[in-house]
């Protein structure tokens, strides 16, 4: 098998520096070079926790495409940046796998439309772990017999966007298939704004950010005498891994905007 040629952006944040361990310990992955906006010049092995990988780091996006010539770019880096690294990335005939959140539902389309324009995939998970998009895909389902939802989503204080791209995601699944309501009171009044969350289509988010907490989520359904709570919980970054080497895998084998993990898994 020809190795997969990786770029990945945001390499020395939390989940890009995962992402540069994970193509150490997978065989078919050839990490080529990583893309920063400080550090042009040096090796990513020059770094402190990148010992061994002797890859060039790039503050320049279309040098680094032009001479590494990479399958597969991974952004992992901010809503702003990741969205104009994927479309460079598409404009290079380049396939991006992007786990930043916080694009716009018109990033996406434009994002749709190069991807067609360009016959190249791309995928974008808001959550690259397994059982977070399980977790989204059972409260679709529950969705579709309970009307009455909040979601409540819980980060690290060093997040930058909220809500976060797995409520978003999972309100938009439930959307799909929940009978329309207005969630609470119909005259009810916030006496401090915000008390009531976000309103996603009449469905309540509510965003949590604390220290020690990684990246959590609960949907809570409520009825006549009964709750259902469907959780899920990654304790740490690697939990997100074994979704970015699949979507790494997928990304060659598709033509078309891919939005959300749910729609590779078998
Ligand atoms: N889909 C999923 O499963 C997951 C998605 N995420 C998302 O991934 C993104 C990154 O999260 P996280 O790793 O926690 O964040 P970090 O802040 O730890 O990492 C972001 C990295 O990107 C770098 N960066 C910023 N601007 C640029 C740029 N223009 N070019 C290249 N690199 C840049 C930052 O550098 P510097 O710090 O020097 O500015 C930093 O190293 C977020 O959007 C987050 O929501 C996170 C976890 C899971
Ligand atoms: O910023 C994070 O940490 C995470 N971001 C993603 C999101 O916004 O849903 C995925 C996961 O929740 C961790």
């Amino acid at each position: 098998m020809n190795k997969i040629k990786i770029v990945i952006a945001g390499a020395r944040g939390r989940m890009g520096k995962e992402a540069v361990y994970l193509t150490g310990r997978t065989e078919h992955f050839d990490l080529v070079g990583v893309l920063d906006h400080k550090h042009e010049g040096k090796k990513l092995s020059d770094l402190d926790g990148f010992t061994g990988y002797d890859v060039p780091i790039y503050t320049d996006i279309e040098k680094c495409f032009q001479t590494e010539k990479p399958d597969v770019l991974i952004d992992l880096t901010t809503p702003e940046f990741g969205y104009y690294h994927a479309k460079t990335a598409l404009s290079y005939g380049v396939r991006p796998v992007v786990g930043t959140t916080g694009f716009t539902k018109e990033n996406l389309q434009e994002l749709e439309d190069l991807c067609e324009e360009m016959n190249r995939g791309c995928i974008i998970a808001p959550n690259f772990a397994l059982g977070a998009v399980l977790m989204m895909k059972f409260s679709q389902i529950a969705a579709k017999y309970y009307q009455d939802v909040e979601i409540m989503e819980m980060h690290h204080d060093q997040k930058l966007d909220a809500p976060s791209g797995t409520a978003i995601k999972t309100a938009e699944l439930m959307a799909e298939v929940r009978q329309a309501k207005n969630q609470g009171h119909p005259d009810e009044k916030e006496t401090i704004p915000g008390a009531r969350g976000a309103d996603f289509d009449g469905m309540r988010i509510h965003s949590t950010r604390l220290p020690g907490l990684i990246a959590h989520q609960q949907v809570l359904f409520g009825a006549e005498g009964e709750s259902l709570t469907i959780r899920h919980d990654s304790y740490n970054r690697v939990s997100f891994m074994s979704g970015v080497k699949l979507a790494v895998e997928e990304v060659l084998k598709v033509n078309v905007l891919v939005y959300g993990l749910e729609n590779i898994m078998e």
